[in-house]
């Protein structure tokens, strides 16, 4: 049985859109939510826990939040879309999760509560 853990998380990030024509390309800012889904199988579970949320927690914190909460997007991004942030947050945290035998199955990035971006990969490729 494939089980997943998901945990969500809100950071403060300014921005303006490059290239863009209209009201977002004024600098303005968000309260982004991001929810982080690792899978895996009932093989790897230890103890009933698939990834302590704990840990997982830890985990965005260090390799995300640190660099996006309360930053200039554009300092970290060209564009900083929630499209190219959310494939930045896919990226970084896969060889994290691999590590721990795992599969990073999906990165969901709002900008705001009825606009967001979903990244999925494949729960048992990871891809
Ligand atoms: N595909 C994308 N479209 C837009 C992005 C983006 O990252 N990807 N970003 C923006 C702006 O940054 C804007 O802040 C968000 O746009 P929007 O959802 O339109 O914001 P509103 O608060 O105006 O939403 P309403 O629900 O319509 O009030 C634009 N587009
Ligand atoms: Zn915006």
């Amino acid at each position: 049985m494939n089980v997943c853990v998901t945990k969500a998380f809100t950071f403060d990030a300014a921005h303006n859109l490059t290239n863009y024509k209209g009201k977002c390309e004024a600098l303005h800012g968000h309260t982004y939510r991001l929810e982080v889904t690792v899978c895996g199988t009932p093989n790897e579970l230890e103890n009933g826990l698939l990834m302590d949320f704990g840990d997982l927690k830890d985990l965005v914190n260090k390799e995300v939040l640190s660099k996006l909460d309360h930053s200039y997007l554009n300092d970290h991004f060209e564009q900083p879309s929630t499209e190219l942030v959310a494939m930045w947050v896919f990226e970084t945290l896969k060889p994290h999760v691999e590590k721990l035998g795992l599969v990073l199955t999906s990165v969901k990035l709002f900008e705001t509560a009825t606009s967001w971006v979903e990244i999925k990969a494949d729960a048992s490729r990871g891809d």
